[in-house]
């Protein structure tokens, strides 16, 4: 062998070395991985993926890619979205005032045939357009659809006095076949909170993240993801922004009371889950691209995580 062949020789063979060495750190996150995807193979994980979360381009495109990069990971994803800031837009647009009471949109008959436009006709369509750019995955539904989600009217109680506010639903049943088939089939769903009526023959408005929840418990998911517009749950929230990370479900029912506003059908949909079979639910900032990545690439995760309280190895 001549000497400038064996010098050529000896600079291929560094070559993919250097190149080894770059992807190191890519090799590692991969890794760091690992654990979190060994345990959730072919487990169910329900991605609830809020309004407020959901008005940014990118923002909406990166959700996009982990939750088929879930998918191509052997687990089932599930998704519920909501659509509250575009259904008040929407109900703006065609005159018809909107108030929340309870932390919940009262909902007439007329307001109800705008939120079902809204979220099954524009917001779900929307999502699952950017979720089929990678492939023939997910498939829209309402919780009409094939009795998902069964509901029967709900009045809250405020003040000691129950209240009507209009066709706003409580879940009664959940019917998990539809959802069940498509997961089978290698499909994503990507579900619309809006239920068939018990009662008589329209459908109710339900807050997204109850739906969420429910359908994680009746899925028996492993883990429910609620992205929002904050970091998690804040301690002693607007006071500081210190994020509780980790809590029991006794610890989050002691705290229901003292929550406002849209965190109470958060945290209380989370408490459901964890009581009823999910191992664990989380609170993450969707405003951060990659959030659901990003909670399982990093060991110690992000936001908030309620764990039920007799913990088992399956609470991380
Ligand atoms: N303890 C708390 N920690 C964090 N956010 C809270 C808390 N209590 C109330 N909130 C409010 O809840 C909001 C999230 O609920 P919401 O606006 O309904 O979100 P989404 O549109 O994602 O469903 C936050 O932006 C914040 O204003
Ligand atoms: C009864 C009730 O309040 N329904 C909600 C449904 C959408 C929703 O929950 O959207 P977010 O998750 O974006 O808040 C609403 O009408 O706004």
């Amino acid at each position: 062998m001549s000497q400038s062949q064996s010098q050529s020789q000896s600079q291929d063979q560094e070559q993919p070395t250097a190149r080894k060495h770059t992807a190191l750190p890519k090799a590692r996150t991969l890794i760091e991985a690992l654990p979190w995807l060994t345990r959730h193979q072919g487990k169910t994980v329900v991605i609830k993926f809020g309004g407020n979360a959901m008005v940014d381009e990118e923002l909406k495109s990166a959700f996009a890619q982990d939750v088929v990069f879930l998918h191509h990971a052997g687990l089932k994803p599930v998704v519920v979205h909501g659509g509250g800031p575009q259904i008040s837009k929407a109900l703006d647009r065609h005159g018809i005032v909107s108030e929340f009471k309870a932390g919940l949109r009262v909902t007439t008959e007329d307001a109800m045939d705008v939120v079902r436009m809204v979220l099954a006709g524009q917001v779900q369509r929307e999502l699952v357009g950017l979720l089929n750019q990678h492939g023939p995955l997910a498939v829209g539904l309402t919780g009409e659809d094939a009795h998902t989600i069964t509901a029967t009217k709900h009045q809250p109680r405020i003040e000691g006095e129950l209240v009507d506010i209009g066709r706003v639903g409580e879940i009664t049943e959940i019917d998990t076949g539809a959802i069940e088939a498509l997961l089978a089939d290698g499909r994503i769903p990507v579900v619309s909170s809006i239920a068939r009526s018990q009662d008589d023959h329209h459908v109710y408005n339900v807050n997204a993240d109850t739906a969420a929840a429910a359908l994680a418990a009746a899925l028996d998911a492993e883990t429910l993801m609620v992205l929002t517009d904050v970091e998690g749950l804040y301690e002693d929230w607007p006071n500081s922004d210190e994020v509780i990370s980790r809590l029991t479900a006794t610890e989050l029912e002691k705290l229901l009371p003292e929550l406002a506003s849209g965190m109470v059908p958060k945290m209380e949909g989370c408490l459901y889950a964890v009581r009823n079979g999910v191992h664990t639910a989380r609170v993450i900032d969707g405003r951060v691209q990659h959030s659901i990545l990003l909670e399982i690439f990093t060991d110690e995760g992000i936001g908030t995580m309620v764990v039920p309280d007799a913990e088992g190895d399956s609470t991380t």
